[in-house]
């Protein structure tokens, strides 16, 4: 098994005691990290030894919420609120995606995560079989689920069911166990509560967590009170899905009450700062679930509503905006934010130990940033200038289990020219 080691990094670890090592190394065997500390005199012992000469190391970054095809239609509508914007723009064009358009659509993403330090990404979509062979060839670790909507008749609901199995079970820890899966009702207002508790009962049965959207809009929550009589939390909580390990995206509009619920259920949420300002969504009361225990990670949604999949973007605005309407400048502090994009992120997608952190025994999926720009000097606090100062492009190295999937900004398991090709090649097929 090949053994590398990175040498005389800054390595933030992210870990338990947030140790922050000058003049450190990573070292790993195959997929798992087996050092991490000062840079060892003696590296006679590995294959290969790199070099960082004080580049920061830090663990992947993870996306804990998007749709990767929906890249595709990045630009495609904008200004526009959650309802207006899904059902007048975003669902007449997705029902005319194949897996072509799904495919060329998650390889941008896929392109844009990995030039910006994402390790691991949630993904929840439609065609995921595309999605599965896409993540398989370019190296990336993903929690994929096909999102069912259940708008439509019992028979189409029945069969979306059952495809969703059939893609949880097939692919559940494949690629090297770099894929995992889930069960995905999109969100209370497009599935009816039977559907949500066959759903419920199917996760049981795969032992697999649920994720969903839910209290995104203040709408979702009206409209949940008129059609169930409950708000969307209470209305989930009594159809069963906090039983099952849960992820929830958006958590936007919450009462006290209701945080206290998913702290005591351990409901897992992505934070999607930037999407939920741009659908003028509101701000979710981030410092409140952070302060009840909840694991708050940052999600970036899709580039429609986004527009990219920077999490370095989402690491900084979780970090000033929770600020700035609180007047409270401790309300994220950096070292929060950063645990938001990686430990928090971990758990998220529920595999906090193996992944989220610089630590022996994890895996070693790893980000290398330039800290030799201008912008990281005065070179005094790495975290600081890694949440309020870095832009992602930083970002010179990215590593998936043990691989280079990128190295010195070069991609090295993804072809860009032809993914960009591809792209607007299936676009222009879209009838708009
Ligand atoms: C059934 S696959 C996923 C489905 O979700 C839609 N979507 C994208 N962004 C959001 C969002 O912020 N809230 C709710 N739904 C969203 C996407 O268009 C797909 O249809
Ligand atoms: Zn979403």
């Amino acid at each position: 098994m090949k053994q590398t080691i990175l040498t005389h990094a800054t390595v933030i670890t992210v870990n338990e005691q947030n140790e922050v090592i000058h003049d450190g190394a990573v070292a790993f065997a195959g997929s798992t990290i087996t050092y991490v500390g000062p840079t060892p005199e003696d590296v006679s012992g590995y294959d290969e030894v790199i070099d960082l000469k004080g580049n920061y190391v830090l663990p992947g970054l993870i996306n804990t919420h998007g749709h990767a095809g929906m890249s595709l239609l990045r630009g495609y509508s904008d200004d526009l609120p959650l309802q207006q914007w899904l059902e007048d723009k975003m669902w007449p064009l997705e029902a005319q995606f194949t897996g072509d358009h799904v495919k060329w659509g998650t390889y941008l993403s896929l392109i844009e995560m990995i030039r910006t330090g994402t390790t691991t990404f949630v993904d929840m979509y439609d065609h995921m079989d595309e999605v599965a062979k896409a993540v398989e060839a370019t190296g990336m670790r993903a929690r994929l689920c096909r999102g069912m909507i259940g708008l439509c008749s019992e028979e189409e609901r029945a069969a979306k069911l059952e495809e969703a199995t059939d893609f949880a079970k097939n692919w559940h820890n494949q690629a090297d166990g770099r894929i995992t899966t889930m069960l995905a009702p999109h969100a209370p207002y497009t599935c009816p509560p039977e559907f949500i508790m066959q759903i419920v009962e199917r996760a049981e049965e795969l032992a697999l967590p649920i994720h969903i959207h839910m209290s995104e809009t203040k709408w979702e929550v009206g409209q949940n009170e008129q059609d169930y009589g409950l708000r969307p939390v209470a209305h989930l909580e009594k159809l069963g899905v906090f039983r099952r390990p849960t992820l929830v995206a958006h958590a936007v509009h919450l009462t006290d009450e209701e945080i206290d619920v998913l702290a005591n259920y351990q409901v897992k949420v992505s934070h999607n700062v930037v999407s939920n300002l741009k659908l003028a969504s509101g701000v979710a009361p981030v410092p409140k679930m952070l302060a009840k225990g909840i694991s708050v990670s940052l999600g970036t949604d899709s580039t429609a509503s986004n527009n990219n999949l920077n999490l370095f973007e989402e690491l900084k605005l979780a970090a000033i905006l929770h600020k700035g309407v609180s007047y409270d400048p401790v309300a994220v502090p950096a070292e929060e934010a950063l645990r938001m994009a990686t430990r928090y992120g971990a758990d998220g997608v529920f595999q906090p130990d193996a992944l989220g952190s610089i630590e022996t025994g994890k895996q070693a999926d790893l980000i290398v940033l330039d800290s030799h720009q201008a912008h990281f000097h005065p070179a005094h606090n790495p975290v600081s200038h890694v949440v309020y100062a870095a832009n992602g492009r930083d970002v010179t190295d990215t590593i998936v289990a043990g691989r280079f999937l990128m190295r010195n900004r070069e991609l090295l398991t993804v072809d860009e020219e032809r993914v960009i090709f591809e792209a607007n090649r299936v676009f222009q097929t879209l009838k708009r």
